[in-house]
């Protein structure tokens, strides 16, 4: 099952220091050596993608690289964060979750939802035994499933950027995580003009992925927008402009909440438009900028790439395989 990893398991001191110097300077021929060796052998790596398929050409979350995620309260970071991980282990890959905004059985829910289709709440379970034992058959599956790719860093409330990076440093090294989430980098820094701080903590993190040649996803916040149909960019993010410089890529969820109110009133609403957009206006070693339109499944809480479109259901009876 997912694991949870404490606070006490893990020696700060040993993750906190740098890696050491003399392994970083290295002579250029090692690394023209490598090119010739890539062109001599092409190994084609699998890519780390997006869950929807037509995003697949165009993004790409590479190894040694970081990517911010922001958006306004509530307009989705955390359940789309949620959905890439899911997608990130159905990959193959490693993925820690460090939520300092949600205590893990809250993400773990909302994971577990996205990934089965089924709402736990859905009045639905509470009658019937057989749906009841149906549900818990499912989560079963879902705790086998996440065992040795999905783990949680349980750590709410206040968290010093000294003790994240090494909870990071530590993960990648001990774990073998190749995908780390850190939702939120507010939690990490002294405050919202703490600019130094947050510059620094984002340029540890570059470190680590780099070193340690995994990939970071950072949540973080944009300032409150004038208007909710203002789609968010880089220039939006709160605190410091060194923080969407430094990292690789950034990603921005924006919710579409004039469709939702329409349809809430009543109103007619045009199937086409998007409930979400994922703006990408920056991806320092991807060809591709723009925005992508996502559909939102309220039973399974994911986001589907177009109109109508089915939850991509990772859940299998054992006798379906
Ligand atoms: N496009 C959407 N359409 C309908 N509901 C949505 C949409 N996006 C998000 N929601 C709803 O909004 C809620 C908040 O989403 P989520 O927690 O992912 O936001 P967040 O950006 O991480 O928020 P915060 O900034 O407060 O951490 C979810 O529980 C979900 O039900």
């Amino acid at each position: 099952m997912a694991q949870v990893i404490y606070e006490d398991e893990i020696d700060f001191a040993k993750y906190e220091r740098e890696t050491d110097a003399k392994q970083k300077v290295k002579p250029a021929s090692q690394w023209v050596q490598e090119l010739i060796d890539r062109i001599n052998n092409p190994i084609k790596e699998p890519r780390a993608v997006m869950p929807w398929r037509k995003t697949h050409s165009m993004v790409a979350f590479r190894k040694g690289e970081v990517t911010v995620w922001g958006g306004a309260n509530g307009n989705g970071k955390s359940l789309v964060t949620g959905q890439i991980a899911l997608s990130l282990i159905a990959q193959d890959e490693k993925v820690c979750i460090a939520s300092f905004e949600m205590k893990p059985a809250k993400t773990l829910e909302r994971m577990g939802r996205q990934y089965s289709g089924f709402n736990a709440d859905d009045p639905a379970f509470a009658g019937s035994t057989a749906a009841k034992m149906e549900l818990i058959k499912v989560y079963e599956e879902f705790k086998e499933w996440t065992n040795g790719r999905l783990w949680l860093y349980d750590q709410q409330g206040t968290v010093t950027a000294t003790q994240v990076a090494a909870v990071v440093r530590y993960c990648a090294k001990e774990k073998g995580i190749t995908h780390f989430f850190v939702d939120s980098l507010m939690k990490c820094v002294a405050s919202e003009d703490d600019y130094n701080g947050q510059k620094m903590f984002v340029d540890e993190l570059t470190a680590i992925a780099r070193d340690h040649g995994i990939h970071i996803h950072l949540v973080h916040h944009i300032r409150k927008p004038s208007d909710e149909n203002h789609k968010p960019s880089k220039y939006d993010y709160k605190g410091t402009g060194a923080i969407t410089d430094q990292v690789d890529n950034v990603i921005s969820v924006w919710r579409n909440k004039a469709k939702e109110k329409k349809r809430d009133e009543g109103k007619p609403v045009e199937d086409k438009e998007p409930d979400a957009l994922l703006i990408c206006d920056k991806q320092r070693n991807g060809e591709w900028e723009g925005s992508i339109g996502l559909w939102f499944d309220r039973q399974s809480m994911q986001y589907v790439g177009g109109p109508g479109d089915e939850p991509l259901i990772m859940y299998r009876h054992p006798e379906d395989f």
